[in-house]
């Protein structure tokens, strides 16, 4: 098993928001912690709470408490059954904005401490592509863009890669096709947008794999489960492997503080800039 040098940091996007972001983050999490790695799942996606009820798991904190000062960050965080550290986000994530250089400063003293735990770090981001969705995907250090095959996934995923490409000057960006008829199928909506991400963005998006559709992944979510763990042999779960060895080959991009500490700085120099 390759285990990756620092903690690798991957945002979770769509431009439309239920088209599986959600699932993709979660699944995601799970299969690479069944390939024996360490990960934390952050959930960034506000006030439903989703990620910890897909994974049954209840959090009697969320990061309001701990950007209240209220909770340390050890103390909101919770190990899921599957193995998954998770942070719950909840509507804390409004507040980042308004930190002070003080606060900001021991938030990413916080995630530091925890950095050496974890190999993935997983950001389920909201949908949509207000500041904070891109303060957050500017700073992970790739960019996962979940995409149906329907014209206004399509055209919100083109959307926020555009602003992420030309407007923020961003790479490591990847498009997801998700809910798809086949592999062929996802493979045909990649190279459709990527084209046309290359003829009016002059930059190409990369691709992994896609997620086949699945019955099995809404009964998992009915269950409280993930579908790696109802199903491991179904289309979906098989998918999400798929998707979790690819993240293990991809090449480490190294920064020159690394990981979780270097995400949280960057997370907290973009949204100051936001205000
Ligand atoms: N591969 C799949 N096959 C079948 N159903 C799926 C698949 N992926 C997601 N779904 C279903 O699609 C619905 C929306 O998924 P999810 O909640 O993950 O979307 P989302 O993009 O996170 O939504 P939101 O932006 O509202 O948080 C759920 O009912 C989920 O079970």
């Amino acid at each position: 098993m390759s285990k990756p040098r620092k903690t690798e940091v991957i945002g979770v996007a769509s431009g439309k928001g239920g088209v599986g972001k959600t699932t993709t983050s979660i699944n995601l999490a799970v299969a690479l912690t069944q390939l024996g790695h360490s990960v934390m799942l952050f959930d960034a996606d506000l006030g439903l709470a989703n990620a910890q009820i897909a994974l049954g798991a209840r959090a009697e904190y969320n990061l309001g408490h701990f950007l209240a000062g209220q909770k340390t960050l050890q103390e909101i965080l919770i190990t899921t059954r599957q193995g998954v550290k998770l942070i719950p986000g909840a509507s804390g994530m409004q507040e980042l904005a308004g930190l002070s250089d003080i606060q900001a400063a021991s938030i990413v003293q916080s995630f530091g401490v925890l950095a050496d735990d974890v190999d993935y770090l997983i950001v389920d981001v909201a949908a949509g592509i207000s500041p904070s969705v891109l303060s957050f995907l500017a700073a992970c250090q790739r960019r996962f863009i979940v995409v149906k095959d329907d014209p206004s996934s399509i055209a919100d995923a083109y959307g926020t890669i555009k602003i992420l490409s030309k407007e923020m000057g961003l790479d490591e960006i990847y498009l997801l096709p998700n809910m798809v008829k086949s592999q062929s199928e996802g493979w045909k909506l990649y190279k459709k947008l990527n084209d046309v991400c290359v003829r009016f963005l002059g930059e190409s998006v990369h691709y992994l794999t896609s997620i086949e559709e699945d019955e099995m992944v809404l009964r998992a979510l009915k269950k409280y489960q993930s579908v790696m763990e109802l199903a491991p042999g179904t289309a979906a779960a098989r998918d999400y492997m798929r998707l979790a060895e690819a993240c293990t080959h991809l090449r480490p991009i190294d920064h020159p503080s690394g990981g979780l500490q270097f995400f949280m700085e960057r997370l907290m120099q973009n949204s100051s800039s936001d205000t």
